[in-house]
């Protein structure tokens, strides 16, 4: 079964969106397999966006996942990958379809409620880092409905 990892970034976390974020994937059908409320440290931030470290906006971005807690999830199910990065909208709120996370909460492209992973490398990449891997196993009696 697919995972991916998502995350509450500061500014949802702050804005009290943790509820309505888990409760839009709830909803659509995955299963929630791992969470936590969480600092993040320099280093950690640094290794979750290293592919993006020469970009101009690096600095801020890692000043901005540091600022404040963030809220941290593995999610299972098929296709769950692409459908949160859906679900998600685009990066820039302003290109984010209606109904999407980002379209529906945000405005500025650093302050984007919501981060998730883009390609089963980063799934697993980010699963490895922020959880060391880690899942809850569980059945859910509904999923046969799913
Ligand atoms: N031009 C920019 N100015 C400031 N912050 C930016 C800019 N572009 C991207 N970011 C921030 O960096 C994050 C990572 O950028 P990336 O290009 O990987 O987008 P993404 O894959 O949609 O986002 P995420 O990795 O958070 O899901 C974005 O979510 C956004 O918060």
């Amino acid at each position: 079964m697919e995972r991916t990892f998502l995350m509450v970034k500061p500014d949802g976390v702050q804005r009290g969106l943790i509820g309505e974020i888990v409760s839009r994937f709830e909803k659509k059908g995955f299963k929630l397999v791992n969470a936590k409320l969480m600092t993040v440290s320099r280093e950690l931030a640094e290794k979750h966006y290293e592919e993006l470290k020469d970009k101009p906006f690096f600095g801020e971005l890692v000043d901005f996942i540091t600022s404040s807690p963030v809220f941290a999830m593995i999610w299972e199910g098929d296709n769950v990958i692409s459908t949160a990065r859906t679900m998600m909208g685009k990066t820039n709120p302003a290109d984010a379809a209606p109904g999407t996370i980002r379209a529906d909460y945000a405005v500025s492209v650093g302050m984007n409620i919501i981060h998730g992973s883009d390609s089963p490398e980063n799934a697993k990449r980010e699963i490895d880092l922020w959880f060391n891997g880690e899942t809850i196993v569980y059945d859910k009696a509904i999923s046969k409905w799913i």
